[in-house]
């Protein structure tokens, strides 16, 4: 059997027992992919890490930077709070944001969650402008390039205590080569710098296999 095959597998296994898609969740895959959006999302087993880490969180607010068609953050809104919990999601391209907001309302999650349709880096100083509540929990999960860009405004918003996650910081093996060019990885490499040098942050990054091949993900806490 090939590792890959293996690691599907494996997946599926923990899935069925650990992570099943309900209702709401299926439906999203399922409308996501007759929509046409590109197969992207986390998977089921990931969607739980990101739940759980909200919950041990202790979570009221979170932010997502890249949206999709919404599963991810179905995951984590089942997180918060039914009364004061907030997520606001930031999602470039507009099908992909009308599609998530289907998938949101579906799963009776439209009062706790904000899509805004918008490039990160412009929805971003507008949300700060708002003076929300600080976030406490970030994800990173939208052009690898901004990486950087997205870690510093998550600075902005979060406070001590508050839990950063960036999704696929491994780039197939590509983020370890300092001489690749490619903004993925300059971004990444940045965002996985910045973390390790920043005085307000103390993190890590996990190297994953399953059903979406070898990735991985950066953990920062904000310290101060
Ligand atoms: C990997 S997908 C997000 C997957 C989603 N978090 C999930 O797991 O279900 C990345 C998303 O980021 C969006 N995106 C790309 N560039 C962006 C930008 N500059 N601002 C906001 N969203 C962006 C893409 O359109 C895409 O929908």
């Amino acid at each position: 059997m090939s590792e890959s095959r293996l690691w599907d597998d494996v997946d599926a296994y923990f899935t069925t027992h650990l992570s099943p898609d309900d209702d709401a969740l299926a439906a999203a895959r399922r409308e996501s992919d007759a929509a046409g959006l590109p197969p992207v999302n986390v998977t089921a087993t990931q969607g739980k890490l990101l739940q759980l880490l909200a919950q041990i969180q202790g979570a009221r607010t979170v932010l997502e930077i890249g949206t999709l068609g919404g599963y991810s953050t179905i995951w984590l809104a089942r997180a918060l709070p039914a009364d004061g919990g907030r997520l606001v999601t930031l999602e470039y391209n507009a099908r992909h944001a009308e599609v998530a907001t289907r998938n949101i309302a579906r799963a009776g999650l439209d009062a706790l969650v904000d899509v805004r349709v918008g490039p990160a880096l412009e929805s971003l100083p507008k949300l700060a402008d708002e003076n929300p509540p600080p976030f406490d929990l970030v994800f990173i999960d939208a052009d690898k390039g901004n990486n950087p860009h997205y870690l510093e405004w998550a600075l902005r918003l979060t406070r001590a205590g508050s839990l950063i996650v960036v999704d696929n910081v491994v780039r197939g093996g590509r983020v370890a080569d300092a001489d690749d060019t490619a903004a993925d990885v300059r971004g990444t490499r940045a965002a996985i710098e910045m973390i390790g040098s920043h005085p307000r942050l103390s993190g890590t990054a996990v190297q994953t296999v399953g059903g979406k091949g070898y990735d991985g993900f950066a953990l920062a806490r904000v310290l101060a």
